[in-house]
């Protein structure tokens, strides 16, 4: 590529009279204004040129394109970009009135992926022709932006409004067949015939053999203005129910509205208004944020930068069929692997593969997998009670309880059963992994391999390297995450390592402030409203509070100077009250494990009180939710600090998407850190000081938050930033 260039279109005329225009934009060919000049440039050339009848739009190495290009949005709302064109020329200036109204036919050749700005590209060409396996979508809402290139308008023209509204709010592509059913593509055709078909249909245009559609105008597929509004007023009611904090799909709904009342010119210049905007919105600004942040946790200074090729890892031993081994189990089954899963007797290995039969049964039952797919799937877990078949595997990951002299053990002797190269991994979520490995001489090949329950569907894996763990193994790890469809993070070997480190003074706080005044209701749903799928407690209840409990004694060991020791777990379990799984916890479950909450907390919590001994803060009667919300999250900030400072994450915006999807903090606010900085490290700061004068020292802010503060910096700001800052 030129210096400088993002990204091109190359046009080739063939002797049939066509010109194929190929988008060139690496990795997934998306559409910088570079590349939409270029493309323009090319099919202005080809209008004129006597020589063409038609033309064929594809991308190159069978990726249409990824959509618009992300990046030139982070520089708008970085305030740089003035100079770029606005919305309105793109869509309007350039898509309809120079692509849409070109004088020859235009036909999309769609393999791989079509998407945002590419699927919409698509849909101003007068056919479009794909494989079987594309992908076709508009997920633009999951960046907080709506399709801003005449997509509100096109796709309800081409495959009705529900449909398009499905679509459209779900983010959710459709592949290649269901793009032909629901009419959004015109042909599906193999790969290698691609280019010829959609050559041949854009003749066929040209020589009025097949119809040359705009799509713009088309109103076959639109329901009546009646029907409209009947599903508007329901989809309305639906995002409101799903995505109460958002306003851009009600932004976007509004757009598709006015081109159904108004016209579909209506509808362009309402989405291009509402689309310059949207872009320079916080949600937005954070969304963004979290794709570029989820990309850049496979990135690892020192690691992921000396050039190593990951080895490949094709058959993986499990230890321990519990909840956890299992649900990796499921995970990698999906995933094409081959499985061994040990366990210790028999009844536990029936245990383990029954639960792993039955995750994927549900898969099944919920339509997501098909019978067949089950069985091969199924087919590819061995079961076993001995070290024999380890001998050919790649890696293995131990998933038993937490005891660090069986794990001692069980390292020792994968030691002298796995191959030399096998990676040896552990899913302790507690232990030091240099205990573990302590028996063995293969320090260099053991790490942590961390899944969050239920494994086959938390997306998050936290790969934790001890200092003598090798870069190649990491390495190795990070390509498997991706191929298990995990978002990896690389941290550090510390308790809790990032997300059970961060989330703790989380849970710990709300058990703090409950015994200073605080209602366990208010304060779980003052966090549902900010935007947590559950609050802390009713979080403990899922979890259970024999897990909650063991974890948090790992903390307060760890951690003496910064733990608050709450009564209230231990008092409820007295009297059998360990959470959902009994029914009873700081909620009463019915049959159908709705959540309702209970008069006799009463009980418990003047108990825990009175145990305490300390006073109820009578100024926390008069606290809001934006408190309560401040109260639970500054000191999670605090401590992702300090898990920062300490290197046990590598920069901030790993601990966003461990914050992310770890935990369930909301993507639309960017990320603990993110939301942090947005909220500034000198408010953070001084309101944890207040509390700590007042509640003690669980609360003092670190050294890193406290310096930041008091220089106005960013939290979120590398360390060699701060350096060149003195
Ligand atoms: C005006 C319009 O309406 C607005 C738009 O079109 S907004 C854009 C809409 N498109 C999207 O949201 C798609 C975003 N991209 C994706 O979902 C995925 O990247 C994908 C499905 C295209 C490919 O996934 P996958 O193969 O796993 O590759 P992935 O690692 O995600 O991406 C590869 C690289 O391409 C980059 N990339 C992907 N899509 C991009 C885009 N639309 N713009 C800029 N860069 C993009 C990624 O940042 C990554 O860069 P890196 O290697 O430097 O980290």
């Amino acid at each position: 590529m030129a210096s400088g260039r993002r990204g091109w279109t190359e046009m080739e005329v063939g002797a049939d009279g066509v010109a194929v225009i190929t988008i060139v934009h690496p990795p997934v060919n998306s559409l910088s204004y570079d590349v939409l000049n270029s493309f323009k440039e090319n099919l202005e050339r080809a209008i004129q040129r006597n020589d063409v009848k038609a033309i064929v739009v594809t991308g190159a190495k069978g990726k249409f394109s990824g959509g618009f290009d992300i990046s030139a949005f982070s520089e708008i709302q970085a305030g740089k970009g003035v100079d770029k064109p606005k919305t309105s020329y793109l869509s309007i200036d350039m898509v309809t009135d120079v692509f849409e109204a070109a004088r020859k036919p235009l036909v999309a050749a769609i393999d791989g992926l079509a998407l945002g700005g590419g699927l919409e590209l698509a849909m101003a060409c007068h056919a479009r022709i794909c494989t079987s396996t594309a992908q076709l979508g508009l997920p633009e809402l999951q960046l907080g932006i709506l399709p801003g290139m005449g997509g509100t308008q096109r796709l309800p023209r081409l495959v009705g409004l529900p449909k398009a509204l499905e679509m459209i709010l779900t983010s959710k592509p459709v592949k290649g067949k269901e793009a032909h059913a629901v009419g959004l593509v015109d042909a599906i055709v193999p790969p290698d015939e691609l280019i010829k078909s959609a050559r041949l249909w854009a003749l066929d245009i040209a020589e009025n053999r097949k119809p040359w559609l705009i799509t713009l105008y088309r109103n076959d597929k639109l329901e009546s203005l009646a029907e409209a509004r009947d599903i508007f007023k329901f989809v309305r009611a639906e995002t409101r129910k799903r995505a109460a904090n958002l306003q851009h799909p009600f932004v976007c709904i509004d757009c598709i509205e006015e081109g159904v009342v108004s016209g579909p010119r209506a509808g362009l210049r309402k989405e291009s208004e509402a689309s310059e905007i949207l872009v320079r919105s916080d949600t937005s600004k954070s969304l963004v944020h979290i794709f570029f942040s989820q990309r850049a946790t496979s990135k690892v200074p020192g690691i992921t930068d000396l050039g190593l090729v990951p080895r490949r890892i094709s058959k993986v031993a499990i230890l321990g069929g519990g909840l956890m081994g299992s649900g990796i189990a499921t995970a990698l089954l999906l995933s094409n692997y081959t499985v061994i899963l040990k366990e210790v007797n028999d009844k536990f290995l029936q245990g383990g593969v029954g639960r792993i039969k039955a995750n994927l049964q549900s898969r099944v039952k919920k339509g997501k997998m098909t019978q067949e797919n089950f069985e091969k799937t199924f087919s590819r877990l061995i079961g076993v009670l001995d070290y024999e078949q380890f001998r050919n595997v790649d890696m293995v990951i131990e998933a038993v309880i937490e005891n660090i002299s069986l794990k001692q053990e069980i390292f020792a002797d994968l030691e002298k059963y796995c191959p030399p190269h096998c990676i040896l991994a552990s899913n302790t979520s507690t232990i030091d992994l240099n205990l573990i490995g302590q028996r063995t001489k293969s320090q260099d090949r053991i790490l942590g391999a961390h899944f969050f329950s239920p494994a086959h569907v938390m997306p998050l894996l936290e790969i934790v390297r001890t200092q003598k763990t090798s870069p190649q193994v990491i390495v190795d790890l990070l390509d498997f995450g991706k191929k298990i469809r995990k978002t990896p993070i690389v941290v550090g070997n510390c308790t809790g390592f990032a997300v059970n480190r961060m989330f703790f003074p989380y849970t710990q706080s709300a058990f703090l402030f409950v015994d200073r005044g605080l209602d366990i209701y208010q304060i779980d749903h003052a966090i549902t409203k900010f935007g947590m799928p559950m609050g802390p407690f009713r979080l403990v209840d899922l979890v259970g509070f024999g897990v909650g409990f063991a974890t948090g004694a790992q903390y307060v060991e760890n951690f003496p100077d910064r733990t608050y020791k709450a009564m209230l777990l231990p008092i409820m379990m007295e009297d059998k009250r360990a959470g959902e799984a009994t029914r009873k916890g700081f909620y009463i479950y019915d049959d159908r494990r709705k959540a309702k909450p209970d008069p006799e907390i009463k009980k418990y919590v003047d108990k825990s009180r009175s145990m305490a001994g300390i006073a109820v803060d009578p100024n926390l009667s008069k606290v809001s939710d934006k408190d309560i919300v401040e109260m639970l999250f500054f000191p999670v900030v605090n401590e992702a600090c300090r898990v920062l400072d300490e290197g046990i994450a590598v920069k901030a915006s790993d601990l966003d998407i461990a914050s992310v999807m770890g935990m369930g903090f909301p993507p639309y606010r960017g990320g603990v850190m993110f939301w942090a900085d947005s909220i500034g490290a000198r408010y953070i700061c001084s309101r944890l000081e207040e509390w700590s004068k007042a509640y003690g020292d669980f609360f003092r802010p670190c050294a890193y938050l406290a310096d930041r503060a008091s220089k106005g910096a960013s939290l979120s700001a590398p360390a060699e930033q701060m350096k060149s800052r003195l």
